[in-house]
């Protein structure tokens, strides 16, 4: 693939929206049903070839069996029935022995068949929800800011089992099939005009299966937002998160009505689209019934006229009820295939966005050390948005520097942050790591060389080993870097003083688990960042539930702490950003004046304003102040 030219304007990332409306748009015609069937076994087979193949093979051993038994059955009937006579123990107890051993045998095989069938259907649910992790990790951080990508997201987790289903039908369906054509055979040579009857009465049969698994799938799709919204309630009701909130504000009952409301919903339109499908099964299953009463009630007329022989008729009226049942039992199935098919294309065009989809893109090798990092006149608006977050910015970050960004609520800092990260991509302008667009670098790479706490850091409800150590994942189990992060963000006393120090578990919904104030939560944070051997710092009001010792430490000693680092600091609190070599003062997504301390003091503008406004409410406490 070539690379754009330098100054071209980055292409905006591909999103899952892209590949949402192609596949919503996509007929879902029976014509798609082999292409949809061929992914899907191919997906069965990548996740579990040996299961497959023995459940395959179990499957036919067992057809055949049948056969095998009924043939058996018959030359043991013919050799009990010979010449009237009573037959001999030694040559009809070989026989018999051999009956019960095939059958019992037929019996061990469908046992190990249903075992299989089991891990087969497993193997495949795990390999598909690895590769919905593939895909979930693959995707640009955008995409998570679309409703289409979590519908998506939703339909794919709760669609996993579907491939294994269609390829049981598929099974199944082959069987059935089978059965139709052996009678169809017979009927050939008995009343052949019979055939294209009931193949034409079949049509609105099929027709009927199909819209209905149209009316199923339409359903999910229609009710996948409705359902997050749903699941999102019933967290909120049962999640340890909220359990405080919901509590304090005793918002259980208002939750719950809304999270009743949605679900009455739910179940009127189930409702709807059961009453649907089963017009349909009507419709399709009386056509069938009138054409078949029509066709007996003919051979019947062709037998009393005397135009063909009563023991003719009445075999092909006995092969046509016979036959109704199969195809009736096969379209079912056929049925099925096209219902989880409409899910499993739903599922695979969900998967074809993971890794392979991406991996043109243009991702060269990051820098390995860092010299500057520039940002270039970026604007950037959110999915969600309709105005820019980020205007025209242009900063630049010097190799040794501590650099902060402050500004008001939703002036863009955080965003900022995550842009330099390559969390998001600008829509326009350029941020060069040293000479290299950090659009074209690999982003794995690139966030290897940055150490990023944010404001909304993750608790994660493990060790605090791990808490700390996921910093920098190949140190999650050196136990003494650990100890060393957190002594120099101050956490160690929090944490050894936990039961089982940092083998605690920092959550109390695991035995054993312990949770940690929110400060001494900031400090494993920021443990966190220290662990990461990352040339640039990132540190998102690292400080803001510190007791003010502590952040008066941090801040004091952020130069040695981080020696030989580049840090960017985003703070409300202008005490602490004083110090910096370059504050940049963002409002409403523009650089609104940038400099140091003293020359933004001089300056008299936004920045002095701000941190005359927050001095003043400090020496207003002052007792010493008169
Ligand atoms: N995911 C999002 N989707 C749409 N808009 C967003 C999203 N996240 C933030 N915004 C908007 O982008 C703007 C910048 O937000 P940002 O979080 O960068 O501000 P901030 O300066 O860090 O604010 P704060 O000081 O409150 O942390 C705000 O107007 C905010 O409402």
């Amino acid at each position: 693939m070539t690379s754009p030219p330098a100054d071209a304007p980055t292409p905006p990332p591909p999103t899952c929206e892209d590949l949402y409306d192609e596949a919503r748009a996509r007929p879902k015609s029976l014509r798609l049903l082999p292409s949809i069937i061929r992914d899907a076994v191919r997906l069965v087979r990548a996740a579990a070839p040996r299961e497959l193949a023995i459940s395959i093979v179990l499957k036919l051993i067992s057809g055949a069996g049948l056969a095998v038994v009924f043939l058996m059955g018959k030359n043991l009937m013919a050799t009990l029935l010979t010449d009237g006579q009573l037959p001999r123990t030694v040559d009809v107890l070989p026989k018999i022995l051999a009956v019960a051993a095939v059958i019992s045998g037929l019996g061990l095989i469908a046992a190990a068949g249903r075992e299989v069938r089991e891990i087969l259907s497993e193997t495949t649910a795990r390999y598909a929800r690895e590769r919905i992790i593939d895909v979930a990790a693959a995707v640009e951080l955008q995409a998570y800011e679309t409703p289409s990508f979590h519908d998506r997201l939703a339909r794919a987790a709760t669609g996993q089992h579907r491939p294994i289903q269609l390829v049981d039908g598929l099974i199944g369906t082959l069987g059935a099939v089978a059965g139709v054509a052996g009678i169809v055979v017979a009927l050939l040579a008995i009343q052949p005009w019979l055939v294209p009857v009931v193949a034409a009465a079949s049509v609105p049969l099929i027709a009927g299966v199909l819209k209905a698994g149209q009316a199923l799938f339409g359903f999910h799709l229609r009710m996948t937002a409705a359902t997050r919204a749903r699941n999102y309630l019933f967290e909120l009701l049962t999640g340890k998160q909220s359990a405080t909130e919901v509590r304090a504000f005793g918002l259980t009952d208002h939750l719950r009505t809304r999270h009743s409301d949605l679900y009455d919903a739910h179940m009127v339109e189930l409702r709807r689209t059961a009453r649907e499908r089963f017009r349909l099964a009507v419709a399709g299953n009386l056509a069938l019934a009138i054409s078949l009463a029509g066709s007996i009630a003919l051979l019947l007329h062709l037998a009393l006229t005397g135009r063909i022989a009563l023991a003719d008729a009445a075999t092909a009226g006995a092969a046509l009820l016979v036959l109704a049942e199969r195809i009736m039992m096969t379209v079912m199935s056929v049925g099925d295939i096209y219902e989880s098919g409409l899910f499993v294309e739903d599922f695979t065009s969900f998967l074809a966005f993971g890794p392979a989809a991406i991996a043109d893109r243009a991702s060269g090798p990051a820098p390995r050390d860092f010299g500057r990092l520039v940002v270039d006149d970026v604007t950037f608006t959110y999915p969600a948005a309709t105005a820019p977050a980020l205007r025209n910015v242009s900063l630049e970050v010097g190799a040794g520097e501590v650099i902060a960004l402050v500004g008001e609520n939703g002036s863009g800092k955080t965003t900022l942050a995550k842009l330099l990260c390559r969390l998001y991509l600008p829509q326009s302008g350029q941020i060069r790591w040293d000479e290299a667009d950090t659009a074209t670098v690999d982003p794995d790479e690139l966030r290897q060389n940055i150490a990023v706490i944010f404001q909304d850091f993750l608790h994660y409800a493990l060790t605090a080993r791990e808490n700390i150590g996921f910093g920098s994942v190949v140190h999650v189990d050196d136990l003494e870097a650990v100890r060393a992060a957190a002594r120099r963000s101050g956490a160690e006393p929090a944490i050894s003083a936990l039961p089982e120090g940092y083998r605690t578990i920092l959550s109390p919904e695991f035995s054993g688990g312990r949770d940690l104030s929110i400060g001494q939560w900031q400090r494993v944070a920021l443990a966190r960042a220290f662990i990461r051997d990352a040339p640039l710092v990132i540190l998102d009001e690292p400080t803001a539930a510190l007791d003010p010792r502590a952040e008066h430490d941090l801040f004091a000693s952020i130069r040695t702490l981080y020696a030989g680092r580049t840090v960017l600091l985003i703070s409300h609190r202008y005490s602490t950003v004083r110090n910096a070599d370059r504050i940049y003062v963002l409002r409403d997504g523009q650089i609104a004046e940038h400099g140091c301390h003293e020359e933004l003091m001089a300056r008299g503008g936004h920045y002095a304003e701000l941190f005359t406004l927050q001095a003043a409410a400090y020496s207003d406490l002052d007792p010493t102040t008169d």
